[in-house]
């Protein structure tokens, strides 16, 4: 049985070959810029053309999906792998499961409601297709000696045209790499305050990331870097939660982390049955003392 491995960061298609490796025989991989050497027996760089948008690689990626003919696609859930996922997906007659945190006999186990519950699901078509979540596959050693070959852009007919682009918040350290990552919610009153998050987070050079409505409520931080369900999932050996009440949306995006330390002024917050350190406090007194005091 061959597996394929469709992923963004090298980090994620790593660990997402490796774990294909645990249920394949024959791993292929597609990276996109660059691929992590020897870790697949075929591997493919997708390079996004000058002004295209990476969601716009289905049919590049097509092209891989037909020559390696797969039983399974493991994909990175990025929001521009899912878009590419649920298309092959379509292409292929399939549904796509998302969210999986684990493989069980014949089937995945996989977050349902916004991350409220979780259950085993089976692919019903010949190939399966899954979203897999961060960290499920910490364990496993990837393999392989293929030697990564660029496969040609196929531009769908009707392309996605970008119309503009925004910097990105600079400073801190990739959230996916990052050992610590320091999260702010809607504690934070006033977008000055942040910055006793990202002087935390200098400290102990660690990334800074959000809840979603500080990214889609007011704009204080970038969409790339909020954290739960329909944001990112990161597995980092700390997270500290500061100011966020601890709903389950969020928390799936967390909650596989080394230890989650929260930051609350409400003794009673859901996220401090959640965490594995928590400190009650405001969070204009805590952060600048536990900046200085580190
Ligand atoms: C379909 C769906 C998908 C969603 N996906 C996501 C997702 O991916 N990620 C996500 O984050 N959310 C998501 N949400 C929203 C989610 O349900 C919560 O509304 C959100 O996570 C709450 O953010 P918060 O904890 O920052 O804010 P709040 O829930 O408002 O909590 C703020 C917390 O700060 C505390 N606080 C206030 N002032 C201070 C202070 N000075 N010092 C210390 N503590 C203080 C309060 O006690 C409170 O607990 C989703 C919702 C839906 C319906």
């Amino acid at each position: 049985m061959k597996a394929l491995v469709i992923a963004e960061h090298p980090e994620a298609a790593r660990e997402l070959a490796a774990g294909a490796r645990t249920l394949a025989d024959e791993v292929a991989l597609v990276a996109f810029g660059e691929a992590p050497e020897n870790v697949a027996d075929a591997a493919y760089i997708v390079e996004v053309p000058e002004g295209a948008v990476a969601d716009d690689a289905y049919l590049t990626i097509q092209s891989v999906y037909e020559k390696e003919q797969p039983a399974v696609v493991l994909a990175e859930p990025t929001r521009h792998v899912k878009s590419v996922l649920g298309r092959l997906a379509a292409a292929a007659g399939a549904a796509a499961i998302t969210d999986v945190t684990a493989f069980e006999d014949g089937g995945a186990l996989s977050l349902y409601f916004g991350g409220v519950g979780e259950r085993v699901r089976k692919a019903t078509g010949d190939v399966a297709f899954y979203t897999v979540a961060p960290g499920t596959f910490a364990d496993a050693e990837p393999a392989g000696s293929a030697v990564a070959e660029t496969v040609a852009w196929i531009a769908p007919a009707r392309s996605l045209r970008l119309v503009s682009s925004r910097e990105r918040e600079k400073g801190g350290a990739d959230l996916f790499k990052a050992e610590a990552v320091v999260a702010c919610g809607r504690g934070f009153a006033e977008e000055s305050e942040l910055d006793l998050a990202r002087a935390l987070a200098d400290k102990i050079d660690g990334g800074l990331a959000c809840s979603r409505p500080l990214t889609e409520g007011v704009d204080w931080m970038p969409q790339s870097t909020y954290v739960g369900v329909s944001g990112l999932t990161l597995t980092p050996k700390v997270y500290v939660a500061c100011g966020i009440s601890g709903q389950m949306q969020h928390m799936v995006g967390c909650n596989r982390s080394g230890a989650v330390f929260a930051i609350n002024k409400d003794k009673n917050a859901p996220v401090f049955k959640q965490c594995d350190y928590g400190l009650v406090g405001d969070i204009k007194d805590v952060l600048p003392a536990l900046t200085a005091a580190l």
